[in-house]
């Protein structure tokens, strides 16, 4: 039997049909999302489609103009009222850390613990600074920290006051690469052992994949598609979600017997009218070059070494394009040379 009270439970954060409206712009278009309790969240999509808004509106420094925002069950946006952003237990990290440049990095912390009595704060702050590591920078200010530095006391700022919520926006773009793989998965890692549910905003399609447990591809304010990261990556659900994860090579062809028809091969494409056009995405890493004569033959339009990674471009005969290509294997080919490229068709979309 099904176990109500969990599910009820489980549900922290309920968005159901969210619409705000700035002047003509539609910023949000009727957002519906059920976020599980400990779940991080990664908000993703090109700038402008709303992802910042939405985090105001869970956060409550802005209001819907339809629809209701939910915690626990409990409305705390909607036309029922609405609960200030204080009295949420949220917290907010911005991409730009916000830290008061004229106190140091106790003080920020002590900062948001006000509601807090004096001592209830100092320990929490202690406790909070020890745990991430800032003894050695207590009494810096803002200036006197790397970037990475003063991620981590914005960290500690929006976690001191203990927010079961933490919104984070862009927190990790104002960092080099490596840095922030390594900060990534260090704060992920400590929201995740304090039970904090996240929703964290970010533009960065391989961030939102590796970092969420449900990743929700935003456009023109409105969800394309929302599920487990590998299920967007695998199965979009429509050509801009599958382009949004990766970069495809497209060939526009006509359908037949439930298969599009293309130089390379014929690929599934169930429920295509016969005589339909439809277009095949290939990912470049399901493309291989073979030297024993397998395949369609192509000619090698140029080949770079990128890290770990090669990457050429094929000429088809039959294809106006090239194919791009990205293997972790060494082909050893030049461009001019003569090869043969195979298709695995088990990552093919039709659309
Ligand atoms: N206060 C405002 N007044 C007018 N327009 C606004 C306001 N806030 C947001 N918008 C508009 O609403 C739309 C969504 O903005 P939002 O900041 O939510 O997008 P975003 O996805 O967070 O973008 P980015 O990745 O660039 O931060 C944009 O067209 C933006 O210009």
């Amino acid at each position: 039997m099904m176990n109500t009270r969990q599910t009820i439970s489980d549900r922290h954060l309920e968005l159901e049909g969210i619409s705000r409206r700035f002047g003509n712009v539609q910023a949000l278009d009727g957002v519906s999302l059920a976020v599980e309790r400990g779940a991080v969240v990664c908000l993703v999509g090109h700038s402008g489609c709303g992802k910042s808004s939405l985090l105001r509106i869970i956060a409550g420094i802005d209001w819907p103009d339809g629809g209701r925002v939910l915690l626990d069950g409990r409305e705390i946006s909607g036309p029922a009222g609405h609960v200030e952003p204080e009295d949420r237990n949220i917290g907010f990290m911005f991409q730009d850390y916000a830290l008061f440049p004229h106190l140091n990095v106790t003080d920020n912390i002590l900062f948001g613990l006000k509601r807090v009595g004096r001592r209830a704060a100092r320990e929490r702050c202690d406790e909070i600074i020890g745990r991430l590591g800032l003894n050695r920078l207590a009494t810096r200010f803002p200036h006197m920290l790397s970037g990475g530095e003063q991620q981590r006391v914005a960290l500690a700022r929006a976690l001191a006051p203990q927010p079961e919520i933490m919104l984070m926006d862009e927190p990790f773009s104002n960092l080099d690469r490596e840095l922030r793989n390594d900060i990534r998965t260090e704060t992920i890692e400590l929201l995740q052992e304090l039970g904090t549910t996240v929703i964290m905003v970010t533009h960065d399609p391989e961030e939102a994949l590796s970092a969420g447990d449900m990743v929700v591809l935003m456009r023109g304010g409105r969800i394309i598609q929302s599920g487990a990261g590998a299920e967007l990556y695998e199965r979009p659900s429509c050509p801009y979600a599958a382009e949004f994860f990766c970069s495809f090579n497209k060939v526009r062809t006509a359908c037949r017997s439930g298969y599009a028809e293309t130089p390379l091969g014929r690929f599934a494409a169930p429920g295509f009218a016969d005589g339909a056009q439809a277009t095949v995405y290939i990912r470049p890493q399901c493309l291989r070059v073979n030297g024993d004569g397998h395949g369609v033959e192509c000619t090698v339009v140029d080949c770079a070494l990128i890290g770990e990674i090669e990457q050429m471009h094929i000429a088809v005969a039959a294809l106006a394009e090239p194919l791009r290509i990205r293997s972790t294997d060494r082909s050893r080919l030049r461009k001019g040379d003569t090869a043969h490229v195979s298709v695995s068709p088990e990552q093919v979309l039709v659309f």
